[in-house]
């Protein structure tokens, strides 16, 4: 029997399970890598769950914002205490799992030291640095974040304003904020917990300003936890989501450090002052490229979880009676259910195999810049910028389609869409803002699109398809017959089409007014293409990984892989009538196309988001619970309410109760 079924279990949700056409373990297995990762899911689950130190006292929603840092600082500390119960090199596994299953939506107050300080320091630093400060921020000894955004500057890093200038005389740097909009804003766990912080600053030395470089510095005293002298620091309030989280600001006054707290693995200021320049001007930028790397698996987990809770509990609701007289059907069975939820489901697997993706393509960069060479720097920048933008944005509408189909229950906190909403849609700002990122990959579609007009194409892989010929129309016959080579060849022609488009407005637009105005007039064309390139890239991965999957699993995800293309086919379909390049009854075939794979996913759509593997403590969600018993749930859950402490509440004392009595006085 499924592992997922057991006893007292609601009857509707058992039934969709029994009805699996396929292993569900097996198919778990094939999402997540293999059968020892899955195996490994289990043992860190189990550790968790057996650990009382990681038991929130209520639901964290219950929780006021203090609490809820202070919740998130005791169970980060003990879990970093025990990460010997998992691969620590393992970060994009084992680590984002564990810390998935402990500390749940709510970033933390070592958020930012783990997945900022700790890869800067990694990345950036000389072997002698790397000795001095790996040790002690592994330790945690020091606690640090990243503090690179300013209250005025955050996309636009060449006008920060924190200044650090060097002082040959004492072989210091003298970190300064000359005005407010110098301030540091937003860094996670800058405002009460990190006594470190990796400060972006824009270098000055011999007179000179050599753009912003990172430095390590101490703010806080680390006995008395006091802000160093020079140093203003604090909370920034609370925010949408991660309020457990506490984003600070932070002012310098003149503070001085030393000249070796400049990072130097890549870029160089020499005791009299000398600058030596890196080999690469972008190498300083390496842990927003490593960020935006893992934040795409993140917002994947993120979304399937969303996906997850909207496809159970409409498996157990039960809502009209279109034959009278028969009962109420399950909302599941409704069509358009089906094509609120399918594609959402249909993204997060989409992500997740493009995010495996990345995950190899980063460690190869890693590998090769340990040899000095930095080749595949451009190619993985654009595509960690273009895959964060895109699937951070539709994650974030998929999350709040998954919400809205499961109605009033959706909008209550026990559901869990608000937590995965107010965490995963700062994705879409965090690392660089969406459509800025969208503009990175155009320049680099751009060079692409220019090498072939020149005829002098030799592109890379990721970009090849815009140096091919490709058909003048589609050759789409039947829904049936649609293969994934032609789907990927209809992708290709709309991507190409859409990067000599911009490209040609771009080129257009530069005979006659100044550059810089030509790219801003082309930018949204621009970033369209971006947006084709990478869901290009998005359908490409997807319908590789299905085609090799074992057969009976591959029969299953083949409708899913088919119905993420096909949605974006038919939703996008005026680019693909564009110059008769697909005809109206090709597009009607498409949305056909559509309504066969929902039919076919929904049987399994059950045991499909089963597979993820998600465990409820991971899901916390009402909503989505395994067992399918919402409804005693969701009034256990409501007793958590600090408004149930008692049956009368003050506010009638004080305000409800005299007005009640003084107008029955009137009466
Ligand atoms: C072990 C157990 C423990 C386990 C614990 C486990 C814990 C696990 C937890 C797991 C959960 C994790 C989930 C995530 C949570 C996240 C939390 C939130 C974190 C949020 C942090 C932040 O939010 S932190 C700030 C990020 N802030 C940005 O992100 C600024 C954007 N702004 C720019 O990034 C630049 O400003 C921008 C636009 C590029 C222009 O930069 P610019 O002006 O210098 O350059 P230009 O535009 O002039 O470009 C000149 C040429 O450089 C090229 N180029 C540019 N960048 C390049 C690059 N990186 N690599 C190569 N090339 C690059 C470009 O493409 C041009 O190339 P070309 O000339 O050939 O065309
Ligand atoms: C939850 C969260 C956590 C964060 N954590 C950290 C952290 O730990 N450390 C840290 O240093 N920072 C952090 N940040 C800051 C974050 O990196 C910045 O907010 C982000 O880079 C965007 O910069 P901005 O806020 O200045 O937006 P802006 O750059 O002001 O963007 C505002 C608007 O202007 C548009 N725009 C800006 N420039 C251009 C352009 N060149 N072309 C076209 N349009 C443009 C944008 O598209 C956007 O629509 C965090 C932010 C959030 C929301």
């Amino acid at each position: 029997m499924s592992r997922w079924i057991q006893n007292g279990d609601n009857v509707d949700i058992t039934k969709e399970r029994k009805n699996a056409t396929f292993n569900t373990e097996r198919m778990s297995a094939w999402i997540h890598g293999g059968d020892e990762v899955l195996k490994r899911r289990r043992e860190i689950l189990d550790y968790v769950k057996s650990n009382p130190d990681f038991k929130d006292p209520i639901p964290v929603e219950f929780l006021s914002r203090e609490e809820r840092v202070s919740n998130g600082t005791r169970k980060i500390v003990k879990m970093t205490d025990n990460t010997d119960q998992i691969d620590g090199a393992d970060f994009f596994g084992e680590g984002m799992y564990f810390q998935s299953l402990v500390m749940g939506r709510d970033l933390h107050p070592l958020s930012l030291h783990y997945i900022m300080f700790l890869p800067t320091l990694q990345g950036q630093t000389d072997d002698e640095q790397l000795d001095e400060w790996l040790p002690k921020a592994i330790a945690r000894s020091i606690v640090g974040t990243y503090a690179q955004t300013e209250l005025g500057h955050g996309t636009n890093l060449s006008k920060l304003e924190t200044t650090a200038t060097y002082d040959p005389s004492t072989q210091e740097f003298v970190l300064h904020s000359p005005t407010i909009t110098a301030a540091k804003w937003w860094p996670g766990g800058l405002g009460k917990s990190s006594n470190h912080a990796i400060v972006v600053a824009q270098l000055y030395t011999k007179g000179q300003c050599k753009g912003p470089h990172p430095f390590i510095v101490q703010l806080r005293d680390l006995e008395t936890h006091k802000p160093m002298k020079g140093v203003r620091l604090g909370d920034i309030g609370p925010k949408l989501g991660i309020n457990g989280s506490d984003n600070g600001f932070l002012l310098f006054d003149k503070y001085r450090i030393p000249r070796k707290a400049m990072l130097m693995r890549y870029s160089k200021v020499q005791p009299d002052g000398t600058y030596i320049a890196p080999a690469h001007s972008k190498l300083g930028y390496g842990t927003m490229v490593f960020v935006r790397s893992i934040m795409i698996k993140d917002q994947a987990t993120q979304l399937g979880a969303a996906a997850t809770i909207a496809t159970r509990y409409s498996a157990v609701r039960r809502q009209g009676e279109p034959v009278v007289g028969n009962g109420e059907i399950q909302i599941l069975d409704y069509q358009t259910q089906q094509y609120r939820v399918f594609p959402q489901l249909a993204r997060a697997f989409a992500f997740l195999f493009a995010a495996y993706e990345i995950r190899d393509l980063y460690l190869r960069l890693t590998e090769e810049l340990t040899h000095g060479n930095t080749e595949l720097l451009p190619e993985i920048h654009a595509l960690s910028s273009g895959l964060k933008s895109v699937v951070s944005w539709d994650t974030a509408q998929g999350i709040e389609q998954c919400r809205l189909s499961c109605g009033g229950h959706g909008y209550s906190q026990a559901s869990a869409f608000p937590e995965i909403y107010g965490y995963a849609v700062g994705g879409c700002t965090y690392e660089g803002e969406n459509l800025v990122m969208l503009l990175q990959v155009a320049r680099y579609l751009v060079k692409a699109a220019e090498e072939t007009r020149k005829g002098t194409s030799n592109l890379a892989e990721i970009c090849g398809y815009i140096s091919k010929t490709g058909r003048r129309t589609s050759s789409l016959t039947s829904i049936a017959n649609y293969t994934t080579d032609q789907i990927i060849e209809d992708l290709e022609h709309v991507a190409r089409k859409q990067v000599f488009h911009a490209y040609d407005k771009l080129k257009k637009a530069q005979q006659h007014v100044k550059p810089e105005d030509a790219w801003n007039q082309s930018s949204v064309e621009l970033a369209k293409a971006s947006r084709w390139h990478v869901r290009l890239y998005l359908v490409k991965t997807f319908l590789k990984k299905v085609d090799k999957a074992p057969e009976d699993l591959k029969k299953v995800m083949i409708h899913v892989a088919r119905l993420y293309a096909f949605d974006i086919i038919s939703s996008s379909s005026g680019n693909f009538l564009e110059e008769g390049y697909m005809r109206p009854d090709q597009i009607t075939e498409i949305k056909e196309g559509v309504y066969e794979c929902l039919a076919k996913i929904r049987p399994v759509a059950v045991s499909l988001v089963d597979s993820w593997d998600y465990d409820d403590l991971e899901l916390k969600s009402v909503l989505g619970k395994r067992d399918g018993n919402v409804y005693e749930a969701l009034l256990q859950w409501a007793q958590n309410s600090q408004l149930n402490k008692s049956d009368v509440i003050p506010t009638f004392e004080k305000y409800l109760g005299p007005m009640m009595k003084d107008a029955r006085s009137k009466l």
